[in-house]
């Protein structure tokens, strides 16, 4: 059995949607600190799915190992063409880790990776064949997810042959949702058969908000109930009660719920066949209507299954399909100078104020759910993912519309959020936005990290390391 000090690096690697979000830890031993781990970089790609892709690359200001005497870091941003997909992502990163920050790759002891779907898998899985042949298939239920996460760690065992991977579930963290919440009203044969059920996602994600946020609130988790917003290119919301999952807004796959960048969110089950029907010869979509049509898609070397329907609901729709940008940083600008102008507003003005109202809309038709749900016994709701943490607007917004139930935002302290940060670092991990006199339903934001999550969970469980 290895002791903490001699654990040497982990490395954290959460295949989002659009994003491809890489960490690299030290485990500390425990007379060190509190925190099994310390950030030492990290990696950002963005925009994968509208190039060219975006790469960031920063060592943590809070990270108290010098750098090797090597490393020549610059932390700018690069518009990097080279990068086309996830797993060009990770051998950019990898090449960066070598030949800009001096770092050996064999020093990696664990690689961490976030799989979007683990069906009934409860607990991480370390990756052998088995564990691997068992993730392909599941890849059927989100196929555009856990594609780019197995090609992926297929990369990483390539690369770090060393180091053992380990899957880690967005899935795990829902799965104390009850039977009458989880079940879709269809014929159950059908639907045990094939495990067609309510799963939900970004569980790391809620798992770090839910611990960092007792903490701040002085409570255990276990007495903590929240509302929880994860809003990014992906967004979805959790009702945390009692801390278990009770509810969540995505479901057997990542596009039901709210809409993201390229998803359509919650829709009529029959509007994809009118979509594609063809109508008096005309068909405006240019293909076939076959919503059933699989393509058998080779993303990565990896063979996935898509549906024609789960194409356009995943990939054509969301804010991409209204405004041409995955980017709602720029949808919220549009929108604030249709606001903000005396004059009538441009076409992709009144397109972004709608895309816009649709996203608060559909959040606050959750929320208010979700509140009566927890019978009104909610200590905070929280902001996090890109959006969450970032957008001003967004927040007042929604705050704005659960006014009737308690909550308030402070305006100030709201736009403050992003300089608070920026002036504490990492170390301030939530921000409390709530207005005067509404103390005891909290509005808060709270900086979401995956990464750190599984990094945290890997340090703490004995058996990787034995
Ligand atoms: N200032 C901002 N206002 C609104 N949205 C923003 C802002 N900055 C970034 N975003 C959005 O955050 C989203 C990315 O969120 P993130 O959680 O990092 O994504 P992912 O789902 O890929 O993990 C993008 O849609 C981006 O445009
Ligand atoms: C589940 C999901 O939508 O993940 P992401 O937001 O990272 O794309
Ligand atoms: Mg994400």
């Amino acid at each position: 059995m290895s002791s903490p000090s001699d654990r040497g690096l982990i490395l954290s690697v959460n295949s989002g949607s659009s994003s491809l979000k890489i960490s690299l830890f030290r485990v500390l031993s425990g007379e060190q600190s509190q925190d099994p781990v310390e950030l030492i970089l990290e990696s950002n790609t963005t925009s994968l799915t509208s190039p060219p892709a975006k790469f960031t690359f920063t060592i943590s200001s809070s990270s108290s190992s010098a750098p090797p005497p090597s490393s020549q870091i610059d932390s700018s941003e690069i518009s990097a063409e080279e990068i086309s997909d996830h797993k060009s992502a990770l051998a950019f990163f990898l090449k960066h880790l070598r030949e800009s920050a001096g770092y050996n790759e064999k020093d990696i002891k664990k690689v961490c990776h976030r799989v979007v779907h683990g069906g009934d898998y409860r607990k991480p899985v370390v990756i052998d064949d088995e564990s691997y042949e068992h993730l392909e298939k599941l890849s059927d239920l989100a196929p555009l997810h856990n594609g780019n996460a197995l090609s992926v760690i297929r990369t990483t065992l390539e690369a770090l042959p060393h180091a053992s991977s380990i899957a880690y579930f967005d899935t795990a963290f829902h799965s104390t949702i009850p039977p009458h919440i989880s079940t879709y009203m269809i014929d159950q044969n059908i639907a045990k058969n094939r495990g067609l059920r309510k799963y939900g996602f970004h569980g790391l994600s809620y798992a770090y908000i839910l611990r960092t946020v007792s903490e701040h609130l002085s409570k255990p988790q276990s007495q903590t109930s929240l509302i929880v917003l994860h809003l990014g290119s992906g967004a979805s919301i959790c009702a945390i009660k009692n801390g278990q999952s009770l509810d969540t807004s995505m479901g057997l796959t990542p596009v039901s719920g709210l809409p993201g960048a390229t998803r359509a969110g919650d829709v009529d089950g029959s509007m994809i066949f009118h979509y594609l029907a063809r109508r008096g010869g005309e068909d405006d979509s240019g293909d076939d209507d076959d919503v059933g049509r699989m393509s058998h898609e080779k993303l990565q070397g990896v063979e996935v299954h898509v549906t024609r329907a789960e194409e356009i609901l995943n990939k054509q729709s969301g804010w991409k399909s209204l405004m041409g940008t995955t980017d709602f940083g720029t949808i919220v600008q549009r929108r604030n100078a249709a606001l903000s102008s005396s004059e009538s507003p441009s076409a992709d003005q009144d397109l972004a104020v709608l895309a816009f109202n649709i996203f608060v809309d559909r959040i606050l038709t959750f929320l208010g759910s979700y509140f009566v749900k927890l019978g009104g016994k909610v200590d905070a709701v929280v902001f996090a993912g890109g959006i969450g943490e970032r957008s001003v607007e967004v927040r007042e917004s929604v705050v704005k519309g659960v006014e009737c139930l308690g909550f308030g935002i402070d305006k100030g302290k709201n736009e403050d959020v992003q300089k608070k940060r920026e002036e504490g670092g990492e170390s301030v991990k939530v921000v409390d936005v709530s207005a005067e006199g509404a103390r005891e339903k909290k509005v808060l934001v709270c900086w979401t990290d995956e990464q750190y999550e599984m990094a945290r969970e890997c340090t703490l469980e004995q058996s990787f390391w034995n």
